[in-house]
């Protein structure tokens, strides 16, 4: 595990973008493709900020959902809904809506959940026997949770589906899918970018305290997880 304190907000998003141009360009030079998981919330401004000022072949790139709220895209609470509208339809990046693999409408949690997994399995090799994507974007919320993987929730204890329905999610909205830990310890990496204070006990629980919460869950069993924060998300590290 690599943890890395920045400066600030701004610093995250530069050190993220970093890491994601060397990965998204290491994976296309070595077998042409860059297969991506990206989060909702604080993530999304990260990228939208970040991801035009980086090099890399974006027609190359395909891109998930680590997870996705099920409501309409036009809802604001839609995370294809926002990456669309800020970074496909402003022309900020030149990645076409075609190139994110969304999340099917209109049916229950556990059909799109099915569909996802079904999407995943077709286009995301695996290796030996799980899909293992080039890198997952993970955000962690104030109550330790990252993709819609909740504290104490049965989800954390998945082993067989990729990809999960959850209908009481405690952060709204309560109806979403999500990768589970098998396929997330799966990636070649992971990478966490935390900015504010308003997550500085949460990151002294994980990386002081030690304790089992959904985030620190993540530690692929092949790959390296980062952890990018800012000096007042770590503010309680040492
Ligand atoms: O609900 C969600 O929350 C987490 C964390 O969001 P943040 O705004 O606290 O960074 C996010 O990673 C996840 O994708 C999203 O659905």
């Amino acid at each position: 595990m690599v943890v890395k304190v920045v400066e600030d907000r701004e610093a995250v998003i530069t050190e993220l973008c970093a890491l994601i141009e060397s990965s998204a360009n290491s994976s296309i030079a070595s077998k042409g493709s860059f297969n991506v998981g990206v989060s909702g919330g604080s993530l999304v401004t990260f990228l939208v900020s970040g991801l035009p000022k980086i090099h890399s072949d974006f027609s190359k790139w395909k891109i998930f959902f680590c997870d996705e709220r099920l409501v309409p895209v036009d809802d604001p609470e839609s995370t294809f809904g926002v990456y669309k509208t800020k970074l496909v339809d402003t022309g900020a990046v030149n990645l076409s809506a075609d190139q994110f693999v969304t999340v099917k409408q209109g049916v229950s949690a556990l059909e799109a959940a099915k569909a996802y997994e079904n999407q995943i399995k077709d286009l995301v090799p695996a290796n030996p026997l799980l899909p293992q994507f080039d890198l997952l974007l993970l955000g962690m919320g104030p109550d330790g949770h990252t993709c819609s993987l909740f504290p104490g929730h049965e989800l954390l204890n998945e082993t067989s589906a990729w990809v999960a329905p959850i209908t009481d999610s405690p952060k709204p909205p309560p109806s979403r899918i999500t990768l589970t830990f098998p396929v997330i310890n799966n990636a070649k990496a992971c990478v966490f970018a935390v900015s504010g204070k308003e997550k500085a006990e949460m990151i002294q629980r994980i990386h002081v305290l030690k304790e089992n919460l959904p985030a620190a869950r993540v530690q692929p069993t092949a790959g390296e997880v980062y952890w990018i924060v800012d000096k007042e998300a770590g503010a309680l590290l040492n």
